[in-house]
């Protein structure tokens, strides 16, 4: 089952990638839309462009964008015959999107091949977003059959967000703009919406009185990589949790919404980005931890700590960990917790969302000690493998009435044989092409997000104490799970 209403694919299309020489088009966008035309998902007359200021020839584009895709392809999808055929839909255009008049020869090149639909997507810095749709509108390229796709960060705080939307606002209407947020183009976060809403078994559970908390993480193993300029200025609260975490929060939370269409959707999460209770500066320093890396043995390797990364100033604040306790007034979730972790040099990458069931009200067998961890919980693991997951006890055999938590599996590999896209972006791609608007973040969603994220941002940005250190390779600070212990709840798996 698919989480969203299919719309028709439109019979040709342009893809215009903005950044199309950069890193997120070479390594993630181009080998997800190889994948897209390896399993036949693409129509023929489906053209890919990517546009940038360097100076590249056609033929140069095209070596690096088949040796990055070699690199982050796996070995098994690789397949030299398929890339030769999707070598032809790819082209490159040098422009400096600054230029007005380089956009005449993207319009030349559009117009020799009219498509459907165009989709603009914007993999530049923010900074470029309305200089490159102003100049698209010069050239009369934002019509209705137009789309523009934003890459992230979507501002840096609450007023930038605004600006960005107010200025794209200006050239493109709401239902042509598509803010990505690659979370949710990952099955797992489908899969949860049908769990939730295609299962009449879940709902009445799905609620305070028999959920006693979720806990929702993204750990990730790795550093911050060649990005230090983007995150040092950056950091987990706004690369992370403003967005993903937020959007995972909303998709656990949020009511039945009355249709699979994008704005019936969007309209629930909205609510649920609303109820969520504002901190004040005394809740930020109650309930929230934040950390920085220190050097550490990281995957078996000895890492740096975050200030010696190249790149970093000295002495920097950034945190690279974000332990959160978050509150959501409403009828359903009033007194639930909801618990947001997210760090860079974790032990390992890992991403899931854990309900936690309570307690039976009256326990008539000998229970193991498991201290104040209910075992009855739902997993619902979205990377590195993804399954769904039912804790429940039961009996041990024997002579004895003891019990033991055992689980109920739904491993989606085994499941369903067909191959499962990596990575989120190949279903979106696919999404902004059909024109489905359900998986992208709408303008108020996000403005709700930042609104809620802002006075922790500012909080920490005057507390001169600064994140607490953590050695690569751990956990995060312990300060975090304090923030559990405080409630009598550890973090799932006691980690
Ligand atoms: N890389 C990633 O994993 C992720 C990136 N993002 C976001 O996506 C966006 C792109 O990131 P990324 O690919 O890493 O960045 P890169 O710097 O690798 O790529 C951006 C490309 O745009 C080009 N460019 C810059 N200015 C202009 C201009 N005026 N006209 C035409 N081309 C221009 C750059 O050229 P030059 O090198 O000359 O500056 C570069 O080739 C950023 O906003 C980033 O935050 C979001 C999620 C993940
Ligand atoms: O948006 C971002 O996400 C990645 C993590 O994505 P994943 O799909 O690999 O889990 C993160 O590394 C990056 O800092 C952030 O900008």
């Amino acid at each position: 089952m698919s989480a969203v209403s299919q719309l028709p694919f439109p019979e040709s299309f342009n893809m215009v990638f903005f950044g199309g020489a950069g890193d997120l088009v070479t390594r993630k966008l181009l080998p997800a839309m190889y994948q897209c035309h390896k399993n036949g998902l693409l129509v023929e007359a489906g053209r890919i462009l990517c546009v940038d200021r360097q100076d590249l020839s056609e033929e140069a584009f095209l070596e690096l964008a088949h040796e990055k895709a070699r690199q982050f392809i796996p070995a098994a999808e690789w397949d030299a015959a398929v890339w030769a055929g999707f070598r032809q839909r790819l082209a490159y255009l040098r422009i400096d999107a600054t230029q007005p008049e380089q956009y005449t020869p993207l319009k030349e090149r559009l117009k020799k091949a009219p498509a459907a639909v165009t989709v603009f997507y914007l993999s530049t810095a923010p900074s470029l977003f309305a200089t490159i749709c102003a100049h698209l509108t010069r050239q009369g390229l934002n019509g209705p059959n137009s789309r523009v796709v934003l890459e992230k960060p979507l501002g840096h705080d609450l007023a930038s967000a605004n600006a960005i939307t107010a200025d794209v606002d200006r050239y493109f209407h709401e239902n042509q703009v598509y803010r990505i947020d690659h979370y949710l183009g990952k099955e797992s976060v489908q899969n949860l919406m049908a769990l939730r809403f295609g299962n009449a078994l879940f709902e009445p559970l799905w609620r305070r009185m028999w959920i006693r908390d979720v806990q929702i993480t993204i750990a990730e193993d790795v550093g911050i990589g060649s990005r230090a300029g983007f995150y040092d200025k950056t950091g987990a609260l706004r690369d992370m949790v403003q967005n993903h975490l937020l959007q995972l929060l909303c998709f656990v939370a949020m009511e039945p919404p009355a249709s699979l269409d994008s704005n019936a959707i969007r309209n629930e999460k909205l609510k649920v980005l609303e109820s969520l209770v504002p901190f004040t500066e005394e809740d930020v320093h109650q309930k929230t931890v934040r950390g920085q890396y220190r050097a550490g043995v990281c995957g078996g390797k000895a890492v740096p700590g975050y200030l010696e990364e190249e790149g970093i100033a000295p002495g920097s604040h950034t945190e690279t960990f974000v332990a959160i306790k978050a509150e959501i007034a409403n009828w359903r979730w009033a007194g639930v917790p909801f618990y947001l972790f997210t760090g860079k040099r974790l032990p390992e990458r890992l991403a899931e969302i854990v309900i936690h069931f309570h307690d039976v009200p009256h326990p008539i067998f000998p229970l193991p000690k498991s201290g104040a961890c209910a075992p009855a919980k739902l997993v619902i693991r979205l990377q590195p493998d993804e399954f769904i997951r039912l804790y429940l006890y039961a009996k041990q055999p024997g002579d004895s009435m003891e019990l033991q938590p055992v689980s109920l599996d739904l491993n989606f590999a085994e499941q369903f044989k067909v191959r499962r896209a990596e990575g989120g972006y190949e279903r979106l791609l696919l999404d902004a092409i059909r024109g489905n608007q359900a998986l992208f973040v709408r303008y108020d969603e996000q403005e709700q997000a930042w609104r809620w994220v802002e006075p922790i941002l500012n909080t920490w940005a005057n507390d001169p104490k600064g994140p607490l250190p953590y050695a690569a390779g751990t956990w995060g600070p312990a300060a975090s799970r304090d923030l559990l212990k405080r409630d009598g709840i550890c973090w799932h798996e006691g980690k």
